[in-house]
């Protein structure tokens, strides 16, 4: 269990985070979202003492990282997997963690493994692709069989087969009890991974949920509609339901219909005698969700993208 309270880190007059207050649970995987600069990284750098809070708590089953016992063995982390050196092989870099720690060569070759390493494991760290890079920092971050995961951008250069072999390890971690905490900016990759999200927003909690509260809650499913008589159609339908129905021009041909069902519309298309050809509910996404709620609190945008 990671609780974040009041948490505070101020670099001059910037607030990286500004009064931040979360719980990530056990037997979860949670998502940790928000635009460039919103405060993720620095956040996770409280939680594993790498920086100092101005004000307010983060604590890692009820402790300041600081005051853990054996930091190694309950807590995994993964901030930057480059910091590794490149004259190293993963089996020697992995076993001079294991040393500092007690922890055996034979927990070494275990997590090779299971990082899909094996076969690269006496090869020099600096040969390595971004994606291998990724496998070893993660084998580094279960090197002690944390019950915490502390994971900033995972699946950063894995290929598809890299990114599949983090979803199942991570959802297997959290129905093992873990707490699984990762960042990412692949919204498709997190709505399968993820259970839960919390999402910054230069710095502060803007959203806290599971992830189908707050796909839904964000609004955004759609039916796309198309009719030979797409304007006597949208007449119809803006006639049966004054408020609430939204219509937009649909690419590809007519029209987006928000507010209302697909079965409603198909009701009122019969009673009209008007032919449909297309009659699609689209389900609200996590990426819609994350976009429409992140609009106003993405602080890089580039020029015009507001828009
Ligand atoms: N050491 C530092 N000194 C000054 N400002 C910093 C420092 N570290 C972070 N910041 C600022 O704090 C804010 C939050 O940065 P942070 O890296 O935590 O965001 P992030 O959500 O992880 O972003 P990204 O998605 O780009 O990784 C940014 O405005 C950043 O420039």
């Amino acid at each position: 269990m990671i609780e974040a309270r009041g948490l505070t880190k101020s670099y001059g007059a910037k607030r990286a985070v500004d009064d931040a207050t979360f719980t990530v649970r056990p037997g979860t995987v949670t998502g940790f979202l928000g635009p460039n600069g919103a405060g993720k990284s620095t956040s996770m750098r409280l939680m594993v003492g790498l920086d100092r809070p101005t004000s307010g708590t983060v604590t890692v089953n009820g402790s300041r990282y600081g005051e853990l016992a054996a930091p190694v063995h309950e807590v995994g982390v993964l901030l930057d997997a480059k910091g590794v050196h490149p004259g190293r092989t993963a089996r020697s870099h992995l076993r001079a963690l294991a040393a500092t720690h007690r922890i055996s060569d034979g927990r070494v070759d275990e997590v090779l493994a299971l990082a899909g390493l094996t076969a690269v494991a006496n090869k020099r760290v600096g040969g390595f692709s971004l994606g291998m890079g990724q496998r070893l920092g993660i084998a580094a971050a279960l090197l002690g069989d944390p019950a915490t995961l502390i994971l900033d951008e995972p699946v950063n250069g894995l290929d598809p087969d890299g990114v599949l072999w983090v979803r199942q390890l991570l959802r297997h971690l959290a129905s093992e009890g873990r707490t699984v905490l990762l960042s990412s900016h692949l919204m498709s990759e997190m709505a399968q991974t993820a259970d839960h999200v919390i999402v910054l927003g230069r710095g502060r909690v803007i959203a806290d949920a599971s992830i189908s509260e707050f796909v839904t809650g964000a609004g955004g499913a759609h039916v796309i509609v198309r009719s030979p008589d797409d304007a006597r159609l949208a007449a119809a339908l803006l006639a049966a339901f004054p408020s609430g129905v939204d219509l937009a021009p649909a690419e590809g041909g007519g029209f987006s219909a928000h507010g209302i069902t697909a079965p409603e519309i198909g009701g009122i298309a019969a009673a009209e005698g008007i032919v449909l050809h297309e009659l699609r509910p689209v389900a609200a996404s996590l990426e819609d969700a994350y976009l429409a709620l992140s609009r106003e609190e993405i602080e890089y945008a580039p020029a015009g993208a507001a828009a």
